[in-house]
């Protein structure tokens, strides 16, 4: 098996910090620079009430914590890669969590309550962890990539108005926690495989123990967290609207095998209109047309197709122009 350095070994890939409160020019420069390379970076005055943030990861971690039976039945909970969970993956991931959709985030009955199967007590917890997702966190998370997108499309990619509203959308996004159990001492285990993010740019929010790398210069770098930002990265669907000048960086999660604590993550992934043509940009980032046009629909049922042929996922290369692959 691959040698997977733990948290402390492994050497840290300074990522650059983006300040979401700086003047319009200054904000749009240091996030272009950032997504150019490496694809990841910090986000800080953010506005997301560091009180909001501990309640969810503790209501996340009370529910996760709950005997297998209980938590089975909890709605939206999954053990190992939530999206691949049916299909036949080559890895198998070390982690379980509570999936949210948008979509169902308001009024969707099936999700007020894990149906008395889990007891009244649990109930209430997971009523209340619904509600900082939908009604609290979700909304800030939508606001902060609401601008961090717009900076972007005003700036080198050029959208125009309908692009802007139709490459980025509330209603598609979807929110996760996550738990990466302790492996054991000394254990090297992936919690997440190696992955890109199929999202226009994915928010994550872990805790303190690490374990988040990203593949950069040929090799596996640390993220190491810091108290009060959150992590933004480049997802593949930014990085075909920017004609590849934005990366969407190869990131994984190692298992906690350091350390006794788990490892917890409020993640939240923004996507596209499902039906939104995507385009490169006309010509700012790059002259020449990288991809065939393709919606975020399509690219999503293209991945569940080679991650049930294959077991692994391809990604854009699959829309890639084969005039350009071969250039
Ligand atoms: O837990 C994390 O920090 C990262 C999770 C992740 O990469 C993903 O869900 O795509
Ligand atoms: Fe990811």
């Amino acid at each position: 098996m691959e040698q997977l350095a733990d948290g402390c070994e492994l050497e840290e890939l300074e990522l650059p910090t983006v300040d979401l409160e700086a003047e319009e020019s200054r904000l749009t420069e240091q996030l272009a620079a950032a997504c150019r390379d490496p694809g990841v970076f910090r986000l800080v005055n953010h506005g997301v009430p560091c009180e909001l943030t501990a309640r969810l990861f503790g209501l996340a971690r009370g529910l996760l914590e709950l005997d297998a039976a209980n938590k089975s039945r909890l709605p939206g909970y999954f053990c190992g890669t939530p999206a691949l969970a049916a299909l036949p993956v080559k890895e198998i991931n070390w982690l379980e969590g509570l999936h949210v959709e948008a979509t169902a985030a308001h009024g969707d009955r099936s999700h007020s309550s894990p149906d008395g199967a889990d007891g009244e007590a649990d109930g209430t917890a997971f009523s209340k962890f619904r509600e900082a997702v939908s009604g609290e966190y979700v909304a800030h998370m939508a606001r902060i990539a609401r601008k961090l997108f717009d900076a972007l499309a005003a700036g080198e990619l050029g959208l125009d108005s309908e692009q802007r509203a139709s490459y980025l959308t509330e209603r598609g996004s979807i929110f996760r926690a996550y738990r990466y159990p302790a492996s054991g001492a000394g254990r090297r285990q992936l919690g997440m495989e190696a992955h890109t993010d199929s999202s226009v740019l994915s928010i994550l929010n872990q805790d303190m123990v690490g374990g988040l790398q990203v593949f950069y210069g040929g090799r596996w770098l640390a993220v190491r967290p810091v108290e009060g930002a959150v992590v933004v990265n480049v997802g593949d669907m930014l990085q075909a609207m920017s004609g590849d000048a934005y990366r969407s960086p190869e990131h994984r999660v190692v298992a906690p095998g350091w350390t006794e604590a788990d490892r917890m993550s409020l993640c939240y992934f923004a996507f596209p209109e499902e039906d939104a043509v995507i385009v490169g940009p006309a010509s700012a980032c790059r002259p020449e047309e990288l991809y065939r046009a393709f919606s975020y629909g399509e690219f999503r049922e293209q991945v569940q197709a080679d991650v049930k042929a294959t077991g692994s996922k391809v990604g854009l290369a699959r829309f890639r122009l084969a005039a350009v692959t071969q250039s």
